[in-house]
């Protein structure tokens, strides 16, 4: 008998908790695996969605893990653990602490989960995509970082908001790294098929190129405590349903990049084709030369936090 889809989600905060229970309210897999630091709350929430599934007339079964192996079999693992910024913490603590978690869990689950595709959405984005592909030692194409989707539903809200028409029908496009930036690109979003550039003017669609920069700090400052989860949640499970269902159809994620838009050993956002391998192909598109720069730019910064990271002599083969 075949076996069914299993999808490990490492950590159980606010992320982890509205994934999982996503993919069981989608029916999405059929084992939805939760590994946290605490086994009582991950036990306790594996309960309750498994029972929400129920209730939805899924049959996916959440459990919580005892341990690293049981994340054996996996064919999805996604990496939500992530300390917050807290007072007094510099940038550069933070991208440290969370280096080391990611580090952690990669080492797992290059260990007990060797054939799984790693879905990286710990910040910053793109430097903890980068360190789970150094850590696990897989292939390129079997770890992704999700942002560009999540950027691009925030872009199409903003559009929508201009416009007061055409949601659900509006196809953005962000690409580079997954922070402040991250470069939006007008030229490739559309209303069910009309270019943005035909509908809007150019300060309008300037006006909703900042609101999606600023997206995600727009909404940590009104929560006040923590940062977005339902949109990332969303876009992450749109990632793991192309991969589980083989969907072949082009997402925005971060991937190692290897000669892609004039770029190599470095991780930023650009359209992928997502399959049962993971990241099945990149798509190289004709950047005009202002998104050149854009991209130039994004692909600095997230270098500038890699370089960091080889510095003080983080990677243990620190060759690069
Ligand atoms: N990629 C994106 O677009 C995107 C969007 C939103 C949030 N995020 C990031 O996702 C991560 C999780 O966000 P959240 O809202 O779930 O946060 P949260 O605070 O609700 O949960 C964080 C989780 O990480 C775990 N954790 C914290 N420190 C740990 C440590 N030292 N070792 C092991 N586990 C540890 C916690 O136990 C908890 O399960 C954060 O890094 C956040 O910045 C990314």
């Amino acid at each position: 008998m075949a076996k069914g889809k299993k999808v490990t989600v490492i950590g159980t905060g606010n992320f982890g908790s509205t994934v999982a229970f996503i993919l069981a309210m989608n029916g999405s897999c059929h084992h939805v695996m939760l590994r946290g630091r605490n086994y009582d709350i991950a036990k306790g929430k594996a309960l309750d969605m498994s029972q929400a599934a129920n209730a939805a007339r899924q049959h996916t079964i959440v459990k919580a893990a005892k341990g690293p192996e049981d994340m054996e079999g996996s064919d999805v693992v996604i990496i939500t653990a992530g300390a917050p910024r807290t007072p007094g913490m510099s940038r550069d603590d933070l991208l440290f602490k969370n280096a080391d978690i990611v580090k952690c869990y990669a080492r797992e689950i290059k260990e007990y989960a060797p054939d799984a595709i790693v879905i990286v959405v710990s910040n910053p984005l793109d430097v903890m995509t980068y360190v789970a592909l150094k850590e696990t030692g897989f292939p390129r194409q079997r770890v992704l970082g999700m942002a560009g989707i999540l950027d691009a539903a925030r872009m199409a809200h903003f559009i929508y908001e201009k416009l007061e028409y055409g949601a659900g029908q509006i196809r953005a496009t962000v690409m580079g790294g997954h922070g402040d930036t991250m470069v939006p690109l007008p030229k490739f979003t559309t209303v069910a098929g009309v270019p943005i550039e035909d509908l809007l003017d150019s300060e309008e669609i300037g006006e909703i190129v900042r609101k999606t920069r600023n997206g995600g700090a727009e909404i940590v400052n009104l929560l006040g405590n923590g940062s977005a989860y339902y949109a990332p949640a969303k876009s992450t499970t749109v990632m793991v349903e192309a991969i589980l269902k083989d969907t072949n159809q082009i997402h925005s994620c971060a991937i190692m990049l290897k000669n892609d838009y004039g770029y190599s050993d470095i991780v930023s956002g650009v359209p992928v084709m997502i399959g049962a391998g993971g990241a099945e192909k990149v798509i190289n598109m004709a950047l005009k030369p202002l998104q050149q720069t854009r991209f130039k730019n994004s692909v600095a910064s997230v270098q500038e936090m890699v370089d960091t990271l080889y510095k003080a002599n983080f990677f243990d083969d620190d060759k690069k």
